[in-house]
């Protein structure tokens, strides 16, 4: 993709979106870039009369989430991010700085005052480069806004008010979404479209290109416009980490953006690079000897038919325990790794190459090394190690996806055709087989592990002191719990079978208080007793009498302010967002996704209410309610 050169800046660098704005996310994540979300708890309560222009309050509140973020993670997390991005949108009318409206009234009043008039959306965004040197965070802060200006039919107070009740401008600042029904109240819009849904990506783009690539000297041009580099520009520039590349040399950070005065900023540009194409032109061959035959391919379907091929290339490599031998030994040669594996050099040489073409490996003259990633996920040791989740997708996803044609024939399950035994005799071999049970925990383990940060701080859940992870498993999430809250006690409640063997799972290093594991069956057995339950993952897997069952249960247990946190994958309204969670119901078990009203609407059923909802952008989003005080 043409902008990667400068997004792959940040492949390798942990990078955390201080954000709650799941259009921030959408932005982001449609582009590639990988990023966790942890939403800042700054309070947006500058003084703005301080401030001598509307944007100056935007820079200023998103510098000052990003840094609630970055001492955060660092002083309580225990973990210093590489990059923390803020942002603050705001809407400003006739000197006046409109942010998110508090109720209706005011979504009334911020709406008729835009009414019939042009306004400018600023959104401010910081990019905060952090470091640890001894125990202290050091910070670099580069900073800019966008400007865009929208301007308004006159609105009738009949449409006024049909929109307000939709909903839709509660969230928003200025009290619209231009992006959904907003959209229709816009007579034109003069600037960066996304800018006003939230995070003006163009800016960004350019500012990174800025950071990551300063401009040589003598490759500096003067261009009319104040544009991104083109395709060709990113295709040529060099992608190694040059002395000139490198963020910590650039000297432009920390200042307030000062291209914004200038429209016509120098903006470099290496001089082999100002082709024009045109819409048929024959393909060219980019940088990497790979074919472009400019938009013309549909690269989406293809990259769907070759998917399964990728995967499966994953699955192997992973099984054969190939990363893990190229973190202890690497790099190595083909044939090296055949040896030490046991497989043929020709099959190994072709899956390794496989493994580089798709970006997890590195070739070298030496031989075969791991990715940064590869080393973090797929060995089986990493700290984040997907290798479990790999594991179970190629041993009983697979099977079950090569028959998907007779589940979406039948409506069923194919655990007959994939394993020739029914579902409810596999799960009997889960009672019996330790290696389907290690195997099976293995899997929760990984993805409960690289979510528990998402699911733990998508709310301040610093006022329960006890809370019970019910079907918690070997604990991960519980663990995490107690890292970012050290006072809070902590209980896993699980089967029986599955709490007699987490040890092998349990951190290394000791926790600031230990977690308690009691066994039981959640369908049948006492609750322990908590301010705060979990259900991770736990709701999209059972039928509607079961959960019935269970969340009567928890319901029953839970005293008035006590709460109950969901996390699971949440539906957009048409329920085809995101794909992975759509995907995920193919495989037709009993269970179904929801979206937010859904859930709402299940968890208000039992008794639960202000029921709020967290789409974090990553893996999973998190839902929290609280069990209704009784009426006096
Ligand atoms: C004008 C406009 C705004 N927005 C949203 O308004 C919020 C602004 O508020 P914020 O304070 O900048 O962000 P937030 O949502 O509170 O999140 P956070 O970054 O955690 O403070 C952001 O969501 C934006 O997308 C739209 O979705 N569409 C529009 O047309």
């Amino acid at each position: 993709m043409a902008l990667n050169p400068v997004l792959g800046k940040l492949v390798s660098k942990r990078v955390v979106l201080a954000s709650a704005s799941p259009r921030r996310q959408e932005i982001l994540t449609n582009v590639g870039l990988r990023f966790e979300v942890v939403p800042s708890w700054f309070k947006e309560t500058l003084e703005k009369s301080s401030f001598a222009a509307p944007y100056e309050y935007a820079v200023e509140t998103a510098k000052q989430k990003a840094l609630e973020v970055a001492n955060r993670m660092h002083v309580k997390h225990l973990r210093t991010p590489d990059i923390v991005i803020g942002a603050d949108t705001i809407v400003s009318v006739d000197e006046q700085i409109l942010e998110k409206p508090v109720d209706k009234q005011d979504a009334y009043r911020m709406l008729s005052r835009l009414s019939g008039k042009e306004h400018s959306v600023f959104t401010g965004v910081a990019i905060i480069h952090c470091s640890s040197k001894g125990n202290q965070l050091e910070t670099e802060i580069t900073d800019f806004y966008e400007e865009t200006k929208v301007k308004f039919s006159d609105l009738s107070e009949e449409l006024l008010w049909e929109y307000i009740h939709s909903g839709e401008p509660m969230d928003k600042a200025g009290g619209y979404g231009i992006q959904a029904l907003g959209g229709m109240l816009v007579e034109y819009v003069h600037g960066d479209f996304l800018n006003v849904v939230g995070f003006p990506l163009n800016h960004f783009c350019k500012k990174l290109a800025e950071l990551y690539y300063p401009p040589p000297k003598h490759t500096v041009q003067h261009i009319k416009h104040d544009s991104i580099p083109s395709v060709d520009t990113f295709e040529n520039l060099s992608d190694g980490e040059s002395e000139s590349s490198n963020f910590t040399e650039h000297k432009g950070a920390n200042k307030l953006d000062s291209s914004r005065m200038c429209p016509s900023r120098p903006v470099y540009n290496c001089e082999n690079s100002s082709s024009v194409r045109t819409g048929f032109t024959v393909p060219l061959e980019n940088q990497n000897g790979a074919s472009e035959s400019a938009a013309k391919l549909p690269s989406k379907i293809l990259d769907l038919m070759d998917g399964f091929k990728a995967s499966k290339a994953l699955f192997v490599a992973s099984k054969l325990k190939m990363f893990d031998y190229l973190k202890t030994k690497g790099p190595l040669k083909a044939v090296d790794v055949a040896n030490e594996v046991g497989t043929s050099v020709c099959g190994t040489e072709r899956l390794l190459d496989a493994c580089v073409a798709l970006g997890l490996l590195e070739k070298t003259s030496q031989g075969y090394s791991n990715t940064d990633s590869a080393n973090t996920y797929l060995t089986s040791d990493g700290e984040y190690s997907l290798h479990g989740y790999i594991i179970h997708s190629n041993d009983h996803l697979w099977p079950l996806f090569t028959n998907l044609e007779s589940a979406v024939r039948e409506g069923s399950r194919q655990n007959h055709r994939a394993f020739g035994r029914k579902a409810e005799d596999l799960f009997k071999d889960y009672y019996h087989s330790q290696e389907v049970k290690q195997r099976f925990m293995a899997a929760m383990h990984s993805i409960a592990h690289l979510t528990a940060r998402d699911v733990a701080t998508a709310f301040d859940l610093s006022q329960f002191k006890s809370t019970c992870d019910l079907g918690g498993c070997t604990g991960a999430l519980a663990h995490e719990l107690i890292q970012i809250y050290p006072n809070m006690k902590v209980t896993v409640f699980d089967l029986p079978e599955v709490i007699a063997n987490i040890s092998y799972f349990q951190p290394s290093e000791q926790c600031a208080a230990p977690v308690t594991f009691v066994s039981g069956d959640f369908f049948k057995d006492n609750l322990p007793e908590a301010d705060l339950y979990i259900l991770s993952r736990v709701l999209h897997d059972w039928p509607d009498e079961k959960i019935h069952v269970l969340l009567s249960k928890i319901s029953a247990v839970c005293k008035p302010g006590s709460a109950l946190l969901v996390a699971e994958i949440v539906l957009d309204e048409q329920k085809t967002h995101p794909a992975r969670a759509v995907l995920q119901s193919l495989s037709m078990t009993e269970g179904k996704q929801r979206s937010g009203s859904e859930y709402k609407q299940l968890l208000e059923k039992y008794g639960f209410t202000d029921v709020q909802i967290k789409i974090t952008g990553t893996l999973l989003d998190a839902v929290l309610c609280f069990k209704k005080n009784l009426s006096p």
